[in-house]
């Protein structure tokens, strides 16, 4: 496959070097809240910066999982990460969070070098990072309430907070009328909103999905994304690693493409792109 980069040069240049560190406290505020109308142009502090990174597990020492990705996704970006299995979107997701680190390179969330990062300044930055897994990850045992209020609980939000914030993203996601159902209660997309709700309730800047549909039916699906798509008109930048061709497609918005831990195509408007 080609590279097939059509992205425009401001967003793959800008290197790191020099720039001051910031203190994980900060992550928000220098991660602003954009209104955003329309499709936003790469401007700004990017969000996520990959400047030449490769992953190497040391179980396949000859096979990098990632090889020499360099990238950045600006605030307010909606962007679709696609890829046959294997070809390196997890390990993508993964080194944002901070559970795997670079073999080589440096990346960069919101200026913070996470090679360097400190043990104890990981929990600040996931904090900054929402996540939405395919498996839902939800608490079979506390009720939909209960389930987005502790992800504010953990953090040490009041109370009052709690009670404010948690109604309201759920109203957000639709699901005000089930907040005294347990998750086996609920449908599988029901079941995404809620784990979408936790992973917003919080507000941070940056929202990662990694197969967020995989598991639900085609009008799910679509509802999900369309709920996605809301949370990103609000500012949120949003990354969703995904094999949904269909949704890919028809939403056009930028698909950066993987294939075999190579960086093949980083494209505006983008389509899925690749044979079944
Ligand atoms: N913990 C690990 N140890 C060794 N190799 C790994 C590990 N995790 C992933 N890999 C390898 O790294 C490569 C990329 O895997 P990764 O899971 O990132 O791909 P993916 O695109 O997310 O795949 P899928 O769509 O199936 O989830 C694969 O060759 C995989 O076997």
């Amino acid at each position: 496959m080609t590279n097939d980069n059509t992205r425009g040069a401001s967003a793959r240049t800008g290197a790191h070097a020099g720039r001051p560190r910031q203190a994980a406290s900060q992550l928000s505020a220098s991660l602003p809240m954009l209104d955003v109308d329309d499709m936003p142009q790469p401007m700004g502090t990017p969000v996520i910066t990959f400047d030449h990174v490769t992953k190497v597990y040391p179980a396949q020492p000859n096979k990098p999982a990632l090889d020499d990705i360099t990238l950045q996704i600006y605030a307010g970006e909606f962007v679709f990460l696609v890829g046959h299995s294997g070809s390196g979107k997890s390990t993508f997701i993964r080194m944002l969070i901070r559970e795997v680190k670079p073999t080589q390179g440096h990346i960069y969330v919101a200026d913070e070098d996470l090679s360097n990062m400190r043990n104890w300044r990981v929990p600040y930055l996931r904090r900054n990072i929402g996540c939405v897994f395919q498996d839902f990850k939800l608490l079979p045992n506390k009720t939909v309430f209960e389930n987005v209020a502790f992800a504010l609980e953990v953090i040490g939000k009041s109370r009052h907070v709690i009670k404010t914030q948690v109604p309201e993203v759920l109203r957000l996601v639709g699901l005000q009328d089930k907040l005294n159902k347990r998750p086996d209660q609920l449908s599988g997309g029901e079941q995404q909103r809620v784990s979408i709700a936790r992973a917003i309730v919080n507000r941070p800047p940056l929202l990662i999905c990694d197969e967020p549909t995989g598991n639900l039916d085609p009008q799910t699906s679509r509802g999900i994304m369309d709920l996605l798509e809301r949370i990103n008109r609000t500012g949120t930048t949003v990354l969703v690693a995904t094999h949904d061709r269909e949704m890919v497609d028809n939403m056009r918005r930028r698909v950066i493409a993987l294939d075999k831990g190579h960086l093949t195509r980083d494209q505006d408007r983008g389509v899925y792109g690749f044979d079944v």
